[in-house]
Protein backbone atom coordinates (compact mmCIF):
# COMPACT_ATOMS: atom_id res chain seq x y z
CA UNK A 1 0.00 0.00 0.00
CA UNK A 2 1.63 3.54 -1.08
CA UNK A 3 1.21 6.44 1.65
CA UNK A 4 -0.20 8.82 -1.41
CA UNK A 5 -3.24 11.08 -0.57
CA UNK A 6 -5.04 11.04 -4.19
CA UNK A 7 -7.28 13.87 -4.53
CA UNK A 8 -9.92 13.63 -7.41
CA UNK A 9 -11.78 17.06 -7.64
CA UNK A 10 -14.61 17.81 -9.87
CA UNK A 11 -18.47 19.63 -9.78
CA UNK A 12 -19.82 16.69 -10.03
CA UNK A 13 -23.00 18.24 -11.17
CA UNK A 14 -24.59 15.39 -10.69
CA UNK A 15 -21.90 12.14 -9.74
CA UNK A 16 -21.85 9.48 -12.56
CA UNK A 17 -20.48 6.03 -13.31
CA UNK A 18 -17.54 8.01 -15.37
CA UNK A 19 -16.68 9.44 -12.84
CA UNK A 20 -16.50 6.63 -9.94
CA UNK A 21 -14.91 4.35 -12.25
CA UNK A 22 -12.15 6.26 -13.01
CA UNK A 23 -11.76 7.19 -9.56
CA UNK A 24 -11.55 3.48 -9.19
CA UNK A 25 -9.35 2.38 -11.71
CA UNK A 26 -7.03 5.07 -10.47
CA UNK A 27 -6.78 4.18 -7.16
CA UNK A 28 -6.42 0.72 -7.80
CA UNK A 29 -3.33 1.72 -10.37
CA UNK A 30 -1.68 3.94 -7.80
CA UNK A 31 -2.66 1.49 -4.88
CA UNK A 32 -3.74 4.21 -3.06
CA UNK A 33 -4.57 3.90 0.67
CA UNK A 34 -6.21 7.28 0.76
CA UNK A 35 -8.10 8.55 -2.08
CA UNK A 36 -10.97 11.52 -1.75
CA UNK A 37 -13.26 12.78 -4.16
CA UNK A 38 -13.83 16.44 -3.70
CA UNK A 39 -16.36 18.51 -4.53
CA UNK A 40 -16.09 22.28 -5.80
CA UNK A 41 -17.84 24.28 -3.77
CA UNK A 42 -17.99 27.18 -6.07
CA UNK A 43 -15.91 26.23 -8.79
CA UNK A 44 -14.28 29.38 -9.87
CA UNK A 45 -14.49 28.60 -13.84
CA UNK A 46 -18.51 27.92 -14.06
CA UNK A 47 -20.64 30.94 -14.66
CA UNK A 48 -23.46 28.82 -11.92
CA UNK A 49 -24.08 25.05 -11.27
CA UNK A 50 -27.04 22.99 -11.80
CA UNK A 51 -27.50 22.20 -8.15
CA UNK A 52 -26.02 24.00 -4.90
CA UNK A 53 -22.83 23.15 -3.40
CA UNK A 54 -24.56 21.36 -0.47
CA UNK A 55 -27.01 18.93 -2.84
CA UNK A 56 -23.70 17.90 -5.12
CA UNK A 57 -22.02 16.77 -2.09
CA UNK A 58 -24.83 14.85 -0.46
CA UNK A 59 -25.47 12.98 -3.90
CA UNK A 60 -21.06 12.27 -3.99
CA UNK A 61 -21.80 11.27 -0.33
CA UNK A 62 -24.73 8.79 -1.03
CA UNK A 63 -22.59 7.33 -4.52
CA UNK A 64 -19.75 6.55 -2.35
CA UNK A 65 -21.43 5.07 0.66
CA UNK A 66 -21.07 1.43 0.26
CA UNK A 67 -17.36 2.21 -0.87
CA UNK A 68 -15.08 2.96 1.91
CA UNK A 69 -11.98 3.02 -0.01
CA UNK A 70 -13.24 5.90 -1.34
CA UNK A 71 -13.87 9.33 0.47
CA UNK A 72 -15.86 12.30 0.49
CA UNK A 73 -13.06 15.54 1.44
CA UNK A 74 -15.68 18.11 1.59
CA UNK A 75 -13.17 21.66 2.63
CA UNK A 76 -14.15 23.42 -0.51
CA UNK A 77 -17.88 23.19 0.26
CA UNK A 78 -17.05 24.07 3.94
CA UNK A 79 -14.49 27.04 2.52
CA UNK A 80 -16.28 30.36 1.35
CA UNK A 81 -14.89 32.01 -1.79
CA UNK A 82 -13.66 30.47 -5.09
CA UNK A 83 -12.82 27.21 -4.80
CA UNK A 84 -9.51 27.77 -6.34
CA UNK A 85 -7.66 24.47 -6.08
CA UNK A 86 -3.95 25.48 -5.44
CA UNK A 87 -5.03 26.83 -1.92
CA UNK A 88 -6.97 23.50 -1.74
CA UNK A 89 -3.65 21.63 -2.11
CA UNK A 90 -2.07 24.22 0.43
CA UNK A 91 -4.44 23.44 3.15
CA UNK A 92 -3.92 19.44 2.15
CA UNK A 93 -0.14 19.56 2.20
CA UNK A 94 -0.42 21.40 5.92
CA UNK A 95 -2.12 18.54 6.95
CA UNK A 96 -0.39 15.58 5.14
CA UNK A 97 3.35 16.68 5.77
CA UNK A 98 5.53 15.52 3.02
CA UNK A 99 3.97 12.50 1.79
CA UNK A 100 3.28 12.40 -1.72
CA UNK A 101 -0.44 14.42 -2.74
CA UNK A 102 -1.54 13.41 -6.56
CA UNK A 103 -3.99 15.46 -8.25
CA UNK A 104 -6.29 13.18 -10.84
CA UNK A 105 -7.93 15.45 -13.35
CA UNK A 106 -9.30 14.49 -16.55
CA UNK A 107 -7.65 15.24 -20.12
CA UNK A 108 -10.18 17.98 -20.32
CA UNK A 109 -9.97 19.80 -17.66
CA UNK A 110 -6.05 19.97 -17.97
CA UNK A 111 -6.36 21.30 -21.39
CA UNK A 112 -7.50 24.00 -19.46
CA UNK A 113 -5.03 24.02 -16.90
CA UNK A 114 -2.95 27.53 -17.89
CA UNK A 115 -6.40 29.41 -17.25
CA UNK A 116 -6.17 27.94 -13.08
CA UNK A 117 -5.70 30.21 -10.51
CA UNK A 118 -1.33 30.39 -9.60
CA UNK A 119 -1.50 27.05 -11.70
CA UNK A 120 2.30 26.44 -11.86
CA UNK A 121 2.20 26.10 -7.78
CA UNK A 122 -0.21 23.29 -8.34
CA UNK A 123 3.13 21.08 -8.82
CA UNK A 124 5.16 22.57 -6.41
CA UNK A 125 2.05 20.74 -3.97
CA UNK A 126 1.04 17.62 -5.67
CA UNK A 127 2.02 15.61 -8.39
CA UNK A 128 -0.72 15.32 -11.63
CA UNK A 129 -2.22 12.59 -12.75
CA UNK A 130 -4.07 13.11 -15.88
CA UNK A 131 -6.59 10.51 -17.24
CA UNK A 132 -7.60 10.19 -20.45
CA UNK A 133 -11.30 11.01 -21.28
CA UNK A 134 -13.25 10.18 -24.52
CA UNK A 135 -12.99 12.39 -27.12
CA UNK A 136 -10.74 14.60 -25.26
CA UNK A 137 -7.00 14.54 -26.37
CA UNK A 138 -3.71 17.46 -25.22
CA UNK A 139 -4.72 20.62 -26.31
CA UNK A 140 -2.51 22.68 -24.09
CA UNK A 141 -2.03 26.41 -24.72
CA UNK A 142 0.48 28.57 -23.27
CA UNK A 143 3.63 27.04 -21.37
CA UNK A 144 1.62 23.72 -20.24
CA UNK A 145 2.47 21.48 -22.54
CA UNK A 146 6.56 22.54 -21.99
CA UNK A 147 6.01 22.36 -17.95
CA UNK A 148 4.48 19.01 -18.24
CA UNK A 149 6.60 17.81 -20.84
CA UNK A 150 9.55 18.17 -18.66
CA UNK A 151 7.91 16.54 -15.55
CA UNK A 152 6.39 13.58 -16.95
CA UNK A 153 7.32 10.01 -15.74
CA UNK A 154 5.76 6.98 -17.00
CA UNK A 155 5.21 5.10 -14.04
CA UNK A 156 2.62 5.52 -11.35
CA UNK A 157 5.30 4.04 -9.05
CA UNK A 158 7.45 7.11 -9.84
CA UNK A 159 4.96 9.12 -8.06
CA UNK A 160 5.62 7.93 -5.12
CA UNK A 161 9.33 8.76 -4.49
CA UNK A 162 8.87 12.52 -4.10
CA UNK A 163 5.98 14.54 -2.25
CA UNK A 164 4.73 16.74 -5.30
CA UNK A 165 6.07 18.05 -9.07
CA UNK A 166 5.84 15.30 -11.41
CA UNK A 167 2.68 14.32 -14.39
CA UNK A 168 1.74 10.80 -15.21
CA UNK A 169 -0.65 9.52 -17.72
CA UNK A 170 -3.04 7.00 -16.75
CA UNK A 171 -5.67 5.37 -19.36
CA UNK A 172 -9.25 4.66 -17.67
CA UNK A 173 -11.89 2.51 -18.94
CA UNK A 174 -13.80 5.30 -21.84
CA UNK A 175 -17.05 6.02 -20.26
CA UNK A 176 -18.63 8.74 -22.44
CA UNK A 177 -21.22 9.61 -19.73
CA UNK A 178 -21.12 13.45 -19.02
CA UNK A 179 -22.84 15.27 -15.60
CA UNK A 180 -23.99 17.90 -18.98
CA UNK A 181 -25.40 15.17 -20.42
CA UNK A 182 -27.41 13.91 -18.44
CA UNK A 183 -28.66 17.25 -16.90
CA UNK A 184 -29.94 17.70 -20.65
CA UNK A 185 -31.58 14.27 -20.08
CA UNK A 186 -33.63 14.97 -16.73
CA UNK A 187 -34.50 18.66 -18.03
CA UNK A 188 -36.19 17.23 -21.49
CA UNK A 189 -38.02 14.64 -18.95
CA UNK A 190 -36.17 12.02 -20.55
CA UNK A 191 -34.78 9.18 -17.37
CA UNK A 192 -30.86 9.00 -17.21
CA UNK A 193 -30.84 5.82 -15.20
CA UNK A 194 -27.96 3.36 -15.41
CA UNK A 195 -25.48 6.31 -15.96
CA UNK A 196 -25.05 7.59 -12.80
CA UNK A 197 -26.15 5.23 -8.97
CA UNK A 198 -29.99 5.01 -8.43
CA UNK A 199 -29.58 6.05 -5.01
CA UNK A 200 -28.56 9.39 -7.14
CA UNK A 201 -30.89 9.58 -8.78
CA UNK A 202 -33.72 9.43 -5.90
CA UNK A 203 -31.87 12.20 -4.49
CA UNK A 204 -32.46 13.93 -8.18
CA UNK A 205 -36.07 12.94 -8.01
CA UNK A 206 -36.99 13.54 -4.47
CA UNK A 207 -35.32 17.33 -4.36
CA UNK A 208 -36.33 17.97 -8.34
CA UNK A 209 -33.05 18.86 -9.47
CA UNK A 210 -32.17 19.86 -12.84
CA UNK A 211 -35.51 20.12 -14.11
N1 LIG B 1 -16.76 9.93 -18.21
C1 LIG B 1 -15.65 10.31 -17.59
N2 LIG B 1 -14.55 9.52 -17.60
C2 LIG B 1 -13.42 9.90 -16.99
N3 LIG B 1 -13.26 11.09 -16.32
C3 LIG B 1 -14.31 11.90 -16.27
C4 LIG B 1 -15.56 11.57 -16.89
N4 LIG B 1 -16.40 12.59 -16.68
C5 LIG B 1 -15.73 13.52 -15.97
N5 LIG B 1 -14.48 13.13 -15.73
C6 LIG B 1 -13.43 13.87 -15.02
O1 LIG B 1 -13.88 14.04 -13.69
C7 LIG B 1 -13.52 15.34 -13.21
C8 LIG B 1 -14.76 16.08 -12.76
O2 LIG B 1 -15.60 16.22 -13.88
P1 LIG B 1 -16.93 17.06 -13.89
O3 LIG B 1 -17.55 17.06 -12.54
O4 LIG B 1 -16.73 18.36 -14.56
O5 LIG B 1 -17.82 16.07 -14.82
P2 LIG B 1 -18.36 16.28 -16.27
O6 LIG B 1 -19.19 15.08 -16.57
O7 LIG B 1 -17.24 16.62 -17.20
O8 LIG B 1 -19.31 17.54 -16.03
P3 LIG B 1 -19.93 18.62 -17.03
O9 LIG B 1 -20.57 17.85 -18.14
O10 LIG B 1 -20.88 19.37 -16.13
O11 LIG B 1 -18.77 19.48 -17.49
C9 LIG B 1 -12.79 16.06 -14.35
O12 LIG B 1 -11.39 15.91 -14.13
C10 LIG B 1 -13.25 15.29 -15.57
O13 LIG B 1 -12.27 15.30 -16.59
O1 LIG C 1 -8.25 26.35 -9.25
C1 LIG C 1 -8.73 26.71 -10.35
O2 LIG C 1 -8.53 27.85 -10.82
C2 LIG C 1 -9.57 25.72 -11.12
C3 LIG C 1 -10.05 26.04 -12.38
C4 LIG C 1 -10.80 25.08 -13.07
C5 LIG C 1 -11.06 23.85 -12.49
N1 LIG C 1 -10.58 23.60 -11.25
C6 LIG C 1 -10.88 22.30 -10.60
O3 LIG C 1 -10.73 21.23 -11.50
C7 LIG C 1 -11.58 20.17 -11.13
C8 LIG C 1 -12.34 19.68 -12.36
O4 LIG C 1 -13.16 20.73 -12.82
P1 LIG C 1 -14.50 20.39 -13.62
O5 LIG C 1 -14.96 21.70 -14.17
O6 LIG C 1 -14.10 19.43 -14.70
O7 LIG C 1 -15.44 19.81 -12.64
C9 LIG C 1 -12.48 20.71 -10.02
O8 LIG C 1 -11.94 20.27 -8.79
C10 LIG C 1 -12.32 22.20 -10.17
O9 LIG C 1 -12.54 22.93 -8.99
C11 LIG C 1 -9.87 24.49 -10.56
Amino acid sequence: MNRATVIFGGTFDPVHYGHLRAASEVSEKLAADDFRLLPAGNPPHRDHTGAEAYHRLAMLELALAPYPDLTVDEREVRRGGPSYMVETLASIRREVGSRPVILCLGQDAANQLSGWHRWRELLELAHLVVMKRPRSRPKYTGEVAEVLGERRVRRPSQLMESGAGRVCYLGVTQLAISSTDIRGQLADGRDPRFLLPSTVLAYIRKHGLYH
